[in-house]
C-alpha cells in the first residue's frame, strides 16, 4: 500500500512495470530533511558486539581451513608423505593440536567422539554440530549457504581428525567386537570415505584419501580376525567341568553359553577338544544342557538329537519354541480364495496367499477380529488349518466320484479338504474312534456344506472288516506330536519310551488295516497317504518300512513340490531306498509344523508271510522277496506282472545312501 521510497541511488531502483491499478506510476516520495537516513551502502555498517564476535570467529576459522588445506597439499606432494598423513607427521599433529586448542571445553565431547577410530555417523555429526557448536541458529540463517558450507567443511576436517590405524589397533586390544557393530562401523566408514570427498581436492588427492581410508579398514578387519583366532586357539572358549561339577545347578544364561561352547568344540573336535575327553562326554553334557535349557526329558531330547546335524538341531529346537503363522484354508465348496481374502481384509484381517504350492491357503499376519468367529468362518467359507495339514490331502490327490476313507478324521480338517476337492461327489467315509472328537467333524461338515460324507466311529484297525475297496485312503495317524511342540509344549516332558512304543505299534496296525481297505484294482486310484505330525523316524520311516515288508505296496512320489527327503538311513538304521520319496517338513526349514508324508500304491492283496522281522533293519541284509508259494490270505489270483514287480522290490542295501543328510 502507498508509494515506495527509493532508498538507493536514483535510477538504480527500477520502477515496476506491468499492469497496475493506475496507468501512470507515482513519483517516489520526497524525503523530509531531518529524518534518519536509511541504511545505505555509502557508509560502513556498524556491527553489534555479537556480530563482531561472530565475524572474528569466521575469520579465524577460514584461516584454520587455509592452514589445513595448505598442509594437506604439502603432505601429498611426495609419496612417502602419504604415510606421514596416515601416521600423522609431527607437523600435522602440531597443527591439529593447534586447532583442538581453539575449541572450548564445551566442545570436548564433540572432539572426543570424532577422534576415536569409530568414525561418527553423519547424523551424529549433525547432532553434535547443532547442540555443541557456538554458532547459533540465527547465524546459520543469516549465513544461508555458508551455514551449509561450514557443515561440509566440518566433515572434511573431521575426516582429517579421524582415527588412525593405531587407534583401530588399540580398540582391538579390548577384545572381539560385536559383529553387527563391526559391520555398522565398516559401512559408516565407507560412507564417510565417499561423502567426505572434498570438492576442492584434486582427483588424485581424492583417490589417495580413499585408498588410505580403505587400507585402514582392511587392516583393522585383519587384526580383528587375528584376535579372534588367537582367542579360539588359546582355548579360552570352554573348559570341561570337573566330574563333581557336572550335576551342579547353573543359571540358564550359563547353560546357554555352555551349549554354545560345546557346539563349537563338537564342530571341530580334533582341534578344540580337551586331550583326555571323548566325543561322547561332550555329547552327554550337551544333552543334559539342552534338556535343562529347552525343558525336555532326556528320552525325547536324545531321540531328537539323533535326527539332526548339530546346526539343524539347534534351529529345530529354537523353532519349536515359537508358534507358526496362523493359516486358513478356503472352502472351495462355498467361495473362492480371492473373494474370501477381500471379505477378511475388509474386516481388518491382514493376510496373504500362503505360497505358490497352494491355491486355497492364506496366511494371516494379524487381525482385529477373532479369526475363528468371523461371519465368513461361521458361514463355512474357511477352515482354520495349519499349512502342513494341507499337504497330505494334496498328496492324496482325491478325484471326483471316488470312494475315499479318512481313517482318523477328527476334527475334520483334512476330511473337509478331501470333500471340497471331490466337489461333494462320490463318497467320503470320515472315521474316528473318538466319539467326542467325531462330533467336531459333524459340526465342521455342516458348517462347510459337505454332503458326500458318512461319519463313523470305528476303531480304524477293524475297518477292513466293515468297509472295503476304497479308491484312496488317508491315514493321518495319531502320534507323539513332536512336530507340533510349539502348539503343545507338554510333549517335551510327557512323552516317554512307552508312549512312543504305543504310538508306533498302533500306527503299524492302522497302516496295515488302511492298506487292506484299499482297492488295488481301482481304475483311478489304489493310493494311500500316511502322515503324522511327528518328526521321529520310529513313527514315520520305520512304520512305512514295516508296511513295505508286510504288504504288496510301493512308495510313490507324493507330488509335493517341496519338503525334505525321508531318511534312507539314520545312524545305524537302514531303510528302503525308495524312502527318499517320502517328505519331511520342519518348523526351522519350512516354517510349518513338523510333518511326515508318504504315498503308497497298492499292487495286490497279497500278504507276505516270510518276514518275521518287525523292526527295521540294522546293518544286516535280508531277503525281502516274498515266499510266493503260500502267501495269500485272499481268494484273488495274483496277477503275474504284479509278482514280477514285487520280486523286483529293491533289497535293503547295506550302506546305500549312507550320506543322506536331512
Ligand atoms: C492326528 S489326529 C487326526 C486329525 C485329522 N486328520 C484332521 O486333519 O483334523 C488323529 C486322530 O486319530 C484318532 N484315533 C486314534 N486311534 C484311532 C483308532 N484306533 N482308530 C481310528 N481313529 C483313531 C484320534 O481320535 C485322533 O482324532
Amino acid at each position: 500500500m502507498g508509494r515506495k521510497a527509493q532508498f538507493g541511488e536514483l535510477g538504480v531502483v527500477k520502477q515496476t512495470k506491468g499492469p497496475g491499478r493506475k496507468a501512470k506510476k507515482q513519483k517516489p516520495p520526497k524525503m523530509l530533511p531531518g529524518l534518519p537516513k536509511p541504511e545505505g551502502d555509502d557508509e560502513p555498517k556498524k556491527l553489534s558486539h555479537r556480530q563482531k564476535q561472530r565475524a572474528s570467529r569466521r575469520t579465524k576459522k577460514k584461516e584454520e581451513k587455509k592452514l589445513i588445506k595448505k598442509e594437506r597439499k604439502k603432505g601429498l606432494k611426495k609419496e612417502e608423505d602419504v604415510q606421514n598423513v596416515n601416521g600423522k607427521s609431527e607437523e600435522t599433529k602440531k597443527i591439529k593440536r593447534e586447532i583442538v586448542k581453539q575449541f572450548s571445553d564445551s566442545n570436548n565431547k564433540w572432539l572426543k567422539s570424532k577422534s576415536t577410530p569409530v568414525i561418527a555417523e553423519k547424523d551424529d555429526d549433525v547432532e553434535s554440530y547443532d547442540s555443541n557448536s557456538d554458532i547459533d541458529d540465527e547465524e546459520l540463517e543469516e549465513n544461508g549457504e555458508n551455514g551449509v558450507e561450514s557443515y561440509d567443511e566440518d566433515i572434511s576436517d573431521d575426516d582429517y581428525l579421524a582415527g588412525t590405524l593405531d587407534d583401530v589397533d588399540s580398540s582391538n586390544e579390548s577384545g572381539i567386537e560385536d559383529a553387527s557393530l563391526k559391520k555398522k562401523k565398516k559401512a559408516t566408514k565407507k560412507r564417510k570415505v565417499d561423502e567426505s570427498d572434498d570438492d576442492e581436492l584434486l582427483p588424485i588427492e581424492k583417490a589417495a584419501k580413499k585408498l588410505r581410508a580403505e587400507k585402514k579398514i582392511e587392516e583393522a578387519e585383519a587384526n580383528e580376525e587375528m584376535n579372534m583366532q588367537i582367542n579360539v586357539a588359546s582355548q579360552d572358549v570352554f573348559v570341561f567341568p570337573a566330574e563333581d561339577q557336572i550335576d551342579e545347578h547353573i543359571p540358564i544364561p550359563e547353560v546357554e553359553q555352555r551349549i554354545k561352547d560345546i557346539l563349537l568344540v563338537l564342530s571341530n573336535f580334533n582341534k578344540f577338544r580337551e586331550p583326555n575327553r571323548s566325543r561322547q562326554e561332550y555329547t552327554d553334557l550337551l544333552l543334559k544342557d539342552l534338556c535343562t535349557y529347552f525343558s525336555y526329558n532326556t528320552f525325547l531330547m536324545e531321540k531328537i538329537m539323533l535326527l539332526f546335524p548339530l546346526e539343524d538341531l539347534m534351529a529345530f529346537l529354537e523353532a519349536s519354541e515359537t508358534p507358526r503363522p496362523v493359516t486358513i484354508r478356503t472352502n472351495s465348496l462355498k467361495t473362492r480364495r480371492r473373494e474370501l481374502a477381500q471379505s477378511l481384509i475388509n474386516r481388518g484381517v491382514n493376510l496373504d496367499p500362503i505360497g505358490n504350492w497352494s491355491k486355497v491357503g492364506l496366511v494371516v499376519y494379524n487381525s482385529t477380529v477373532p479369526i475363528g468367529a468371523t461371519p465368513e468362518y461361521l458361514a463355512g467359507h474357511y477352515m482354520l488349518q495349519a499349512a502342513s495339514s494341507m499337504l497330505p490331502v494334496m498328496a492324496l490327490a482325491p478325484q471326483e466320484n471316488e470312494h475315499i476313507l479318512d481313517m482318523c478324521a477328527a476334527p475334520g480338517g483334512k476330511a473337509s479338504h478331501i470333500a471340497a476337492i471331490m466337489k461333494n461327489t462320490g463318497v467320503l467315509i470320515a472315521n474316528d474312534v473318538n466319539k467326542n472328537r467325531a462330533k467336531a467333524v459333524v459340526g465342521n461338515f455342516h458348517r462347510m456344506g459337505i454332503a458326500n460324507s458318512v461319519i463313523s466311529t470305528y476303531d480304524g484297525r477293524h475297518i477292513p472288516q466293515i468297509f472295503k475297496n476304497f479308491d484312496r485312503v488317508l491315514l493321518d495317524a495319531p502320534c507323539t506330536g513332536t512336530g507340533v511342540i510349539s502348539k503343545d509344549s507338554g510333549v517335551k516332558m510327557s512323552k516317554d519310551e512307552t508312549d512312543l512304543q504305543r504310538c508306533f505299534t498302533l500306527q503299524r496296525e492302522l497302516l496295515l488295516a488302511a492298506i487292506d481297505s484299499l482297492n488295488y484294482k481301482s481304475s483311478t486310484g489304489g493310493y494311500l497317504v500316511y502322515s503324522t505330525c511327528s518328526v521321529l523316524a520310529e513313527e514315520n520311516e520305520c512304520v512305512i518300512d514295516y508296511a513295505l515288508k508286510k504288504r504288496d505296496v510301493k512308495l510313490v512320489d507324493t507330488g509335493l513340490s517341496f519338503g525334505t527327503e525321508g531318511f534312507t538311513n539314520l545312524r545305524h538304521h537302514r531303510f528302503h531306498p525308495t524312502m527318499k520319496l517320502t517328505r519331511r517338513f520342519y518348523p526351522h526349514t519350512h516354517n510349518m509344523d513338523g510333518f511326515f508324508v508318504a504315498k503308497l500304491k497298492k499292487f495286490s492283496n497279497i500278504i507276505p508271510k516270510n518276514d518275521d522281522q518287525d523292526d527295521f533293519e540294522e546293518e544286516t541284509e535280508t531277503n525281502t522277496e516274498p515266499d510266493n508259494s503260500n502267501n495269500s490270505t485272499e481268494e484273488e489270483e495274483k496277477p503275474k506282472e504284479k509278482v514280477g514287480k514285487m520280486n523286483k522290490k529293491p533289497k535293503h542295501g547295506r550302506g546305500k545312501n549312507r550320506n543322506n543328510k536331512n
